[in-house]
């Protein structure tokens, strides 16, 4: 499900990942189950779960915003690339599960072009967590440790199952290995 009750980054309320990589853990796993309605929107059209136009315009952003941003932008290109893979393993798994089981298959079509708006939006949250955390991210045994805690508390109060929570893992990868410090 894509329904959240987390009001972001800023909000208190709700629950959150764990620790000081708890708020770019949380958009990370926003995306991952935006990746939900994408699938959606895909199954059963013409449209293919790869989009090599559409990724290279989301990458262009990310290189722009990220200089825009203060953040080191190969950095920030790499960790993209890994939610775009994320993105795409969660589609795969849900096109094969919709296939074997027809009756899990949804059964409306939200619209690509709209979805694909929220994602520009989460690149932008992103990449201010992204500065948020440099510091840390560049201390690779506490930012690991944090890393794992984050993982493990947002993959709980979300309910990920086993897909999501793959794809959760490959989206931070590289999170604790920034290709320089800030
Ligand atoms: C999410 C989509 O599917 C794939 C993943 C993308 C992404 O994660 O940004 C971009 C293009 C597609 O290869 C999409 O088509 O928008």
């Amino acid at each position: 499900t894509g329904t959240r009750t987390n009001a972001g980054p800023a909000g208190g309320t709700a629950a959150e990942p764990s620790g000081r990589l708890g708020p770019l853990t949380s958009l990370v796993i926003d995306r991952i189950l935006v990746s939900d309605d994408v699938a959606a929107s895909k199954f059963g059209t013409d449209s293919p779960i790869d989009d090599p136009v559409r990724e290279a315009q989301v990458l262009e952003q990310v290189r722009q915003q990220a200089d825009a941003t203060g953040v080191n932008s190969d950095a920030a290109v790499a960790f993209f690339q890994d939610q775009i893979t994320a993105s795409k393993e969660v589609q795969r798994g849900l096109f094969a599960r919709w296939t074997a089981h027809p009756e899990e298959a949804p059964t409306t079509r939200p619209d690509l072009g709209q979805i694909r708006t929220r994602l520009d939006r989460l690149t932008t949250s992103l990449l201010a967590e992204l500065k948020n955390t440099a510091h840390l991210r560049a201390q690779p045994v506490a930012c690991t440790v944090q890393l794992t805690l984050a993982d493990v508390t947002g993959a709980a109060l979300e309910r990920l199952d086993t897909l999501h929570r793959q794809a959760l893992r490959t989206a931070t990868d590289s999170v604790c290995h920034p290709t320089e410090t800030p």
